[in-house]
């Protein structure tokens, strides 16, 4: 029985974000005068008694004294709190019906709201300690059961003397009433529970500081911990994403901070020190400069599609995994094409020009309907074969051509030829990712093959087009009108202004590289990324990875997982399960990636084995980087 361990645990500001008669305060008196008033009262008394400074019998019948409640209101309470679980309590809830012999919540506030909260982790009945309210026969609370133990000043430490638990006991709490068992040498450990409140005089006497559940379990090497605990991961979100990502990211239990810009090389060198994962879009230029200032870094994602501002080669060699949405926001980019197609074949935009100079110019004159006109698509991958099939819809013929083998959708006509494709087509549209061989691909050249009064539409990355070319077929009226929404430098943010590379045109559409700023786009790019980035902490799953060989894996079990990242040289599994025979360890599973540059092996193993195995397996030559996740 000695080397059990039980987890004695607070209920208010620890297994919930808040103070129980806080809210029952706010339930009873919401919308009259006294809700601010007694709320202050109720609080006030809260916080003398968790410091200490006022008993807490005192402090109780206080707040009673100003609480007309009943039993109604009681379940109302209950009912608000099963909300009000702290977030990384939620992200344990296996935890607790795992340890449910072990679990006692020891609380100085009431069974009759905290009993159906706590149930619903799997914690006993039998293992709640808490006060419990008298009420008269109208239901009405009248005060508390003043024998328990938990209502007297130093209740805690009477009920643990009482108790006298067998074995390691760890106690988790806000208050200092929680600590006053560690005082009374009735516990191992006093974890000062910082989640929702930080109390100066309690962290002060703290055996830890632990500002989530998992700190917790990764402070007592508990099977069920995270390597590395969560509330220690630092994100930095870059260019103003979604803020849903950074809740996602918060509720997982990372530090985030999100900024409104991009950075320039050298803010981001000073930035990403002790900076873990890293979010950005397509403003933000992550070179190899970066990556090597970058002391923590696990993993990159682009809050986009295009990668191409990312120095990938870097990410690999450090072992970064980078990730990116490559599907949330291309319904976006296709409307925006869609709808400038139209109004570059209606010459829209030069009416309005016109508009703006008091000219009234009535006219169908080069004005068209997109029906029956035929589009080219140059780069049909996952916007060109959208744009292609929404196009057809409105009666367009479609051509298009790519580098690659692309399966025609609908009754898209491929072209083995651009040249054919800009000889065919009244629209073009630029749809081919930003790789550095597409680095001025479309030429003045491609503009002259394409036939006289057609429209350019490029929302595919700013340095594809040669825009001298394009103001001279635009000015000398070969082409009749342009939509451009990306450019070969833009600003870093909206503070900064912009000269537009093109002017005095009249047909023309310029946009601030907002294909993809739809509110939908940003939404789902917002779930997608931070999705993706949690998976890879928690499972080391590098699925979707656009530079890491793609390895798909279940959640992890029983066991301990060890994911190694080393350079692509013949030999790596061979030392590494040579490794795993010195140490006579028991392999679970295990599975392996390479592409050119890296491999990446994942392996279970039982719990139980010897350190000086991870060192073995860090000091293997070649080794970019190494963790285990447990
Ligand atoms: N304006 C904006 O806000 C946005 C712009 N984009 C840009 O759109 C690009 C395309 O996006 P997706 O369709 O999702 O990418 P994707 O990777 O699915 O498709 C790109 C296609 O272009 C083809 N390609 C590449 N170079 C080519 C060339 N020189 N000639 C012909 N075909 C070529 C590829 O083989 C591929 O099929 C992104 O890489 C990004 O740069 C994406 C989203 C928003
Ligand atoms: O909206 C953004 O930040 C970038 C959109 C884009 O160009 C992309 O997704 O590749």
């Amino acid at each position: 029985m000695a080397d059990k361990r039980f987890f004695v645990i607070d209920f208010d500001s620890t297994f919930t974000k808040v103070e129980a008669l806080d809210i029952l305060s706010d339930i009873l008196y919401e919308g009259t005068d006294k809700k601010v008033e007694v709320g202050k009262k109720i609080k006030d008394l809260t916080d003398q008694a968790m410091a200490g400074e006022l008993s807490f019998r005192e402090a109780l019948e206080q707040r009673l004294a100003l609480l007309d409640a009943t039993k109604k209101d009681v379940e109302q309470l209950s009912g608000e709190l099963k909300l009000l679980v702290s977030e990384s309590v939620k992200r344990n809830r296996s935890f607790f019906t795992n340890e449910k012999d072990n679990v006692l919540i020891v609380s100085s506030g009431f069974k009759d709201f905290i009993t159906p909260v706590v149930k619903d982790f799997g914690i006993k009945e039998e293992n709640i300690y808490a006060n419990t309210f008298t009420y008269n026969d109208k239901d009405e609370v009248t005060g508390f059961d003043a024998s328990n133990p938990l209502s007297e000043h130093k209740g805690k430490v009477k009920l643990m003397k009482e108790l006298a638990l067998e074995g390691e006991v760890l106690v988790i709490g806000d208050g200092y009433t929680d600590y006053e068992i560690r005082e009374a040498g009735l516990a191992k450990t006093f974890f000062a529970f910082t989640e929702n409140i930080k109390r100066e005089k309690v962290l002060a006497k703290a055996d830890v500081e632990a500002n989530s559940f998992e700190e917790i379990l990764h402070s007592i090497k508990h099977p069920m911990a995270t390597s590395f605990p969560k509330s220690k991961i630092k994100v930095l979100l870059l260019e103003n994403v979604h803020q849903d990502a950074k809740l996602k990211l918060e509720q997982e239990g990372y530090q985030v901070e999100l900024l409104g810009g991009a950075l320039d090389e050298d803010e981001l060198c000073e930035k990403i020190k002790g900076v873990h994962i890293l979010g950005i879009r397509s403003k933000t230029i992550l070179t190899r400069k970066v990556v090597e200032a970058a002391d923590r870094l696990m993993l990159v994602g682009a809050f986009c599609i295009g990668t191409n501002q990312i120095d990938l080669k870097a990410c690999t060699d450090h072992g970064v995994s980078v990730f990116n949405a490559p599907f949330s926001n291309t319904r976006s980019v296709v409307e925006m094409a869609i709808g400038e197609i139209i109004l570059l074949m209606r010459q829209i935009p030069k009416r309005m020009r016109q508009m703006d100079r008091k000219e009234w110019s009535k006219s169908a004159n080069g004005s068209f309907e997109v029906r029956g006109k035929k589009l080219g698509i140059i780069g049909y991958g996952n916007i060109g074969s959208q744009l292609s099939v929404l196009a057809e819809m409105l009666g367009m013929d479609v051509y298009y051509y790519d580098v690659v083998e692309k399966l025609a959708l609908g009754n898209a006509t491929k072209l083995s030829s651009l040249d054919e494709l800009l000889a065919t087509c009244d629209v073009v549209s630029l749809h081919v990712d930003g790789r550095p061989s597409n680095k001025k691909f479309f030429t003045g050249e491609h503009i002259n093959k394409m036939k006289k009064g057609a429209v350019l539409v490029n929302l595919a990355r700013g340095p594809v087009v040669e825009l001298d070319a394009l103001q001279i077929a635009l000015e000398t009226g070969h082409l009749s009108g342009a939509a451009i929404d990306v450019f070969p430098v833009e600003p870093k943010n909206n503070n900064d202004t912009f000269d537009a590379p093109l002017s005095n045109i009249d047909n023309l559409i310029l946009t601030p590289h907002i294909g993809g700023s739809t509110l939908e786009a940003q939404e789902n790019i917002a779930d997608f990324v931070p999705g993706k980035m949690i998976e890879y902490v928690n499972t080391g799953s590098s699925f979707n990875s656009v530079n890491f060989p793609n390895v798909q894996l279940p959640r992890l079990e029983n066991g301990h997982r060890l994911l190694h990242i080393h350079r692509n040289k013949s030999g790596i599994l061979a030392q590494m399960n040579n490794v795993f025979a010195k140490h006579g360890c028991n392999i679970l599973g295990q599975y392996l990636k390479t592409n050119e540059e890296i491999g990446y092996v994942i392996t279970d193993i039982d719990q139980s084995y010897q350190p000086e195995l991870l060192e073995d397996m860090r000091a293997i030559e070649d080794t970019i980087k190494f963790r285990i996740l447990y």
